[in-house]
């Protein structure tokens, strides 16, 4: 009999597991958990002989791994609902971001702020998403765009993890926009990135990769490919927005250095897909940005699912292009838009997310030796979680165990 310290019984798993079929499905499962740590996680009748110090009876609710938000820009300061406006008026993203407004302005507001003021102001944010299940956030730099305020984005990002029961994965972006004092020079700024920032982020390991722009109004492939050539020469995985408002071939150079994602890709074209596949990178769709800057060009999912990369979703959540905080939305939004089917959004918004953070052997499927993170949901059918707009269905959220 081996002990462990909780059961959840009577219910039923979609336990995205890689070696069970889609969803990977248990009509009557229980998971154990000793130590954080699922033990367990399938068929009653096949489960170990346990003894455990408290069982749940989950009433046959469904329970799918914790939601995992891959790519958020959680900690920022200010907000941009006065560039809404000005976007309702007419003005496009890249004519705010070439006024000094975008994200420029966030940074602004970023480096009026300090650490506890920045970690006061993304607290709702996260409570928005805890709320909807999710146990694990990455959360992005990239709004101080100068060593001290990137080193303060990321404390603060540390610091929520520090201050909830999620685990946060952060992510240097110190490559996002150019800030003022460096207007006239990007490739001295991706120096100062290159060869200041990184190598200080590192050694406080403040960081758990790094990310860049790669866009017209963002750095081009030369300069993020000195960005990532630092990276990689200081131990960090690397991920990339690209392929957002145009084709600079992003996709393809992140590849090349073996990102961990690839991240918008509505511009995303087949060298770039089959880069991405030969490198085992895996595609981030972020539905809220495509329909907040009311984009018309779809990613390729089809040719995506075609050479079977994978594909995970996350709300972008950020001041000017998805002030969202509902992963359940960006599932709809997925389905809705992007047409993806009800488990590729469940699994994009679990497995697959854990991949695109490099978590995906401790996080992301309901499998023994994974941590026990859970979303227990009050529905009669997974796809109400995808179905639904603006209701939350969850009954319980576990986070390692607890
Ligand atoms: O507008 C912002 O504040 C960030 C926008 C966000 N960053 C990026 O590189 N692409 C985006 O959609
Ligand atoms: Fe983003």
């Amino acid at each position: 009999m081996a002990h462990c310290d909780r059961i959840w019984r009577n219910a039923r798993l979609a336990t995205f597991a890689p070696d069970r079929p889609g969803i990977g499905e248990v009509d009557n499962g229980i998971v154990a958990a000793k130590d954080g740590l699922i033990v367990y996680a399938g068929p009653a009748g096949d489960a170990p002989a346990l003894d455990a110090a408290d069982i749940v009876d989950c009433g046959g609710r469904w329970i799918t791994p914790g939601l995992i938000d891959c790519h958020t820009h959680l900690v920022h300061g200010g907000d941009r609902a006065h560039e809404f406006e000005l976007r309702l008026a007419g003005a496009s993203y890249e004519e705010i971001a070439r006024a000094g407004g975008g994200i420029v302005s966030t940074m602004r507001a970023t480096r009026a702020a300090t650490e506890a003021e920045l970690v006061a102001a993304a607290l709702p944010r996260l409570d928005a998403l805890i709320a909807e299940g999710v146990t694990t956030v990455e959360i992005k730099s990239g709004y101080g765009l100068a060593l001290d305020h990137e080193i303060k984005q990321l404390r603060a990002g540390r610091r929520l993890g520090r201050e909830r029961p999620v685990t946060v994965a952060t992510t240097f972006l110190g490559a996002h926009a150019l800030p003022p004092e460096y207007a006239d020079d990007a490739d001295a700024y991706i120096q100062t990135v290159a060869d200041e920032m990184i190598p200080a982020i590192a050694a406080e390991g403040l960081a758990d990769a790094v990310d860049a722009f790669c866009e017209g109004i963002g750095f081009s492939p030369a300069q993020v490919d000195r960005i990532f050539s630092a990276a990689r020469a200081h131990g960090l995985p690397v991920k990339l927005h690209a392929e957002q408002l145009s084709n600079l071939h992003g996709a393809a150079l992140a590849a090349s250095f073996g990102a961990l994602s690839a991240d918008h890709l509505e511009f995303l074209d087949m060298d770039g897909i089959a880069a991405m596949a030969r490198a085992g990178t895996t595609a981030v769709l972020l539905p809220g940005a495509y329909y907040f800057v009311r984009e018309t060009k779809l990613p390729p999912v089809e040719a995506l699912r075609a050479a079977r990369v994978p594909i995970a979703l996350a709300t972008d959540c950020n001041p000017g292009t998805s002030p969202l905080t509902s992963p359940l939305l960006v599932m709809n939004m997925a389905a809705t838009l992007f047409r993806l089917t009800v488990p590729e959004c469940l699994a994009g918004m679990t497995r697959e997310a854990a991949r695109a953070l490099g978590m995906l052997d401790r996080a992301g499927t309901l499998e023994a030796g994974k941590r026990c993170d859970l979303a227990i949901w009050d529905v009669e059918r997974l796809a109400e979680l995808v179905y639904r707009m603006g209701f939350n269905p969850l009954h319980a959220r576990i986070w390692s165990g607890r």
